[in-house]
């Protein structure tokens, strides 16, 4: 470990953990539990090279070294060599060329590339093109749960036309990475909410780089009641990628959220906290239609029972 203990306003701490290829997504959560950003991921001769940032404010020297203990103890209950983790500070403005030097256009299913705002796409490109800046906000289509949400989404709305106007609602937007891919794909509008401010504010930013009218993403602060309140109907779909327990006290309300026929994909679900979900859903009159897993998260695609 080899701290810097420069002390600096506006600034950040870069964290870099350097760790076995198959510790990816247990360092991206435990990362991500700690309120770092922007995280970035590079491999080389079979190792895992993560970056990743928090303001300096949220993370003291001491909590830094609590988190190099627990990517340790992750790595070792698993029977991984411990990860070699450090940190410096950057100013603000190193801050986003910093990570932007890792991060890379990205595949994702058969119709989408995500191109950083900074890279343009070649004119050629084969495939439908979601510009991002995530700013501050979770969504980059890194994580193994957003890839998910946006394939789900591929598969629900890969047939649909523009006269099918069909409404999609996101459930906690974080960079509007699902809202911007939905209409990509097909969707007529979206509307989304986030209790985070920044995600409001990136989803917003990522909607101009789009070049998306303001009309076709309505987006506020708030919880999936003020989403309710606010949409003129039920959507068609939903997506929810936020955690299990968070899923498991909004399945009271999906039956608000979209029509009769409605349909959601759900994610941010760990696979041995999917039977809580399923029976949060069965309760509420919900079934799992599908279930795809990638590493260690689930992702649901759920609709109606009809019983
Ligand atoms: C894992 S991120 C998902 C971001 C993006 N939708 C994606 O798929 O990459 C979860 C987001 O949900 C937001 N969130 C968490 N709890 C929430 C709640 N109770 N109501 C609304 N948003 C919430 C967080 O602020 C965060 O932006």
């Amino acid at each position: 470990m080899s701290p810097s203990m420069i002390t600096a306003n506006n600034s950040w701490w870069e964290v870099q953990v350097i760790a076995d290829q198959s510790l990816e997504e247990q360092i991206f959560w435990r990362l991500q539990s700690f309120g770092c950003q922007g995280m970035a991921t590079q491999k080389k001769d079979g190792k895992l090279y993560v970056s990743s940032y928090i303001p300096m404010e949220k993370g003291k020297v001491l909590d830094l070294a609590a988190l190099a203990l627990w990517l340790e103890q992750d790595a070792i209950a698993v029977n991984y060599d411990p990860p070699v983790t450090q940190w410096k500070i950057i100013n603000d403005e190193d801050w986003s060329s910093s990570w932007k030097q890792h991060w890379n256009p990205q595949e994702v299913g058969d119709m989408l590339v995500i191109y950083p705002a900074w890279i343009d796409p070649p004119a050629d490109c084969d495939r439908k093109v979601l510009r991002l800046d995530p700013g501050s906000a979770f969504g980059t289509g890194a994580h193994a749960t957003t890839q998910l949400c946006l394939e789900a989404l591929e598969m629900r709305l890969w047939d649909v036309k523009p006269e099918d106007n069909i409404v999609v609602a996101d459930v906690g937007c974080g960079s509007g990475i699902l809202s911007i891919g939905a209409l990509l794909i097909g969707a007529s509008q979206t509307f989304a909410i986030d209790n985070d401010i920044l995600a409001i504010k990136a989803t917003n930013h990522n909607r101009q780089l789009n070049n998306i009218p303001e009309e076709k993403i309505w987006v506020q602060e708030g919880s999936i009641q003020d989403l309710i309140a606010n949409m003129p109907k039920p959507a068609n779909g939903f997506t929810c990628n936020i955690l299990a327990d968070i899923i498991v006290d909004m399945v009271p309300y999906f039956d608000q959220l979209v029509d009769e026929n409605g349909w959601g994909i759900l994610s941010g679900i760990l696979i041995e906290q999917v039977p809580k979900v399923a029976k949060a859903l069965d309760d509420h009159k919900w079934v799992v239609a599908t279930f795809w897993k990638r590493q260690e998260w689930a992702c649901l695609t759920i609709r109606r029972s009809e019983y």
